[in-house]
C-alpha cells in the first residue's frame, strides 16, 4: 500500500514464495506523497524488491495497470519455468495485507485487458474477501488468470508503530485497535509530516498537538454531540458533550479518502 511501502508488506510472503518470479504492486497511488519516490524504492531494493510497479485502481484509465502484466511476462521469462514448460498459459496470485485493494486491482485489470466488468468483490473493511476464489481470467494473448485471496497480515507486527500506520490505513478493524488511540496517532503524524490540511477541513485557527482539542473542534463542526446525564448535588442535569469517538471516526475516515492530503506514513 502506498502510504506505507514497507510497513504494509508482510516479509513472511517473501520469505516463503521467494522461489516463485514476484512483482511488488504499491496500489492506491493517489493517496501517498510520492516526492521522496526514490528513498522508498532504495530501501525496497535493498530487501530484494527490485520490481515494484506503483498504481491507482480507482482510475478509469491508470497507465500503470496497462504495463502490470506486460511486466509480469518479463519477469516470468527470465526466470526457469520449472514443471510447467509444457503450459502456455499462466495463473498468477495476488497477495498482500488486507484493504489494499487487490481484488480492485483484478477488477481493473479486467475492465483494461479485457473490457470486461468486476469479477471480485470490493469493500472498504478488512477481509472483504474471504477464501481464495476461482481462477479469474484477466488476459487473453497470452491466456492469463490470477486468484483473488484474503489479506494476510503479518503473524506478529514489529512495532506499535507499524501496528498504528497498518490500522490507519485500514487494515485491521479500526475497533479492535480504538479510533481514539488512531486518531492521536494520525494527527502527530500529520503534524510531524508538516501536513496541516485538516485545519482547512475542520475550520481550526492553528495546527494543534491535542487530540482532545482538535476532536471537540471536529465534533462541533460536524454537529456530532451527545447529551449525557450529569448528577450534580442540586438533582440530574442533562448536558450536551461532544462526540469524540464519531469525530475520530471522521477524522480518519478523511484521511483514508484522501482528503487531508497526500501522506507517506513510512
Ligand atoms: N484511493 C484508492 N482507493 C482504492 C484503490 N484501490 C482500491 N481502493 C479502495 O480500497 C478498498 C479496499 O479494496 P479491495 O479491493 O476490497 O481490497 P482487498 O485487498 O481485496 O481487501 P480484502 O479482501 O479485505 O483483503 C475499497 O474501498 C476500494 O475502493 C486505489 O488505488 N486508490
Amino acid at each position: 500500500m502506498q502510504q506505507i511501502p514497507l510497513s504494509g508488506r508482510n516479509p513472511v510472503f517473501q520469505d516463503t514464495l521467494n522461489v516463485k518470479p514476484h512483482l511488488l504492486i504499491l496500489n492506491k497511488m493517489d493517496l501517498a506523497d510520492l516526492s521522496n519516490r526514490q528513498r522508498i524504492l532504495k530501501k525496497l531494493e535493498k530487501v530484494g524488491m527490485g520490481n515494484v510497479l506503483f498504481t491507482d485502481c480507482l482510475r478509469q484509465r491508470d497507465e500503470n495497470i496497462k504495463k502490470l502484466l506486460p511486466m509480469v511476462l518479463q519477469i516470468i521469462e527470465n526466470k526457469p519455468r520449472f514443471n510447467r514448460e509444457e503450459s502456455s498459459d499462466y495463473c498468477l496470485m495476488v497477495i498482500g495485507v488486507p484493504n489494499v485493494g487487490k481484488s480492485s486491482l483484478i477488477n481493473s485489470l479486467r475492465r483494461t485487458n479485457l473490457k470486461k466488468g468486476r469479477a471480485s468483490r470490493v469493500g472498504g473493511e478488512p477481509g472483504i474477501t474471504k477464501a481464495v476464489l476461482t481462477k479469474i481470467q484477466v488476459c487473453e494473448r497470452p491466456m492469463m488468470y490470477l486468484l483473488d485471496t484474503p489479506g494476510v497480515l503479518p503473524p506478529k507486527i514489529e512495532s506499535v508503530e507499524t501496528g498504528m500506520k497498518l490500522a490507519l490505513c485500514g487494515t485491521i478493524l479500526d475497533h479492535l485497535v480504538g479510533e481514539d488511540i488512531m486518531a492521536d496517532y494520525l494527527l502527530y503524524s500529520l503534524n510531524r509530516l508538516g501536513k496541516f490540511s485538516y485545519m482547512e477541513k475542520y475550520d481550526l485557527q492553528a495546527p494543534s498537538d491535542d487530540i482532545h482539542h482538535v476532536l471537540k473542534h471536529i465534533a462541533v463542526k460536524l454537529r456530532k454531540t451527545q447529551r449525557v446525564k450529569a448528577f450534580t448535588g442540586l438533582g440530574n442535569i442533562t448536558v450536551t458533550i461532544p462526540n469524540y469517538t464519531a469525530a475520530a471516526y471522521d477524522f480518519i475516515r478523511a484521511f483514508r479518502k484522501g482528503e487531508l492530503g497526500q501522506v507517506m506514513l513510512d
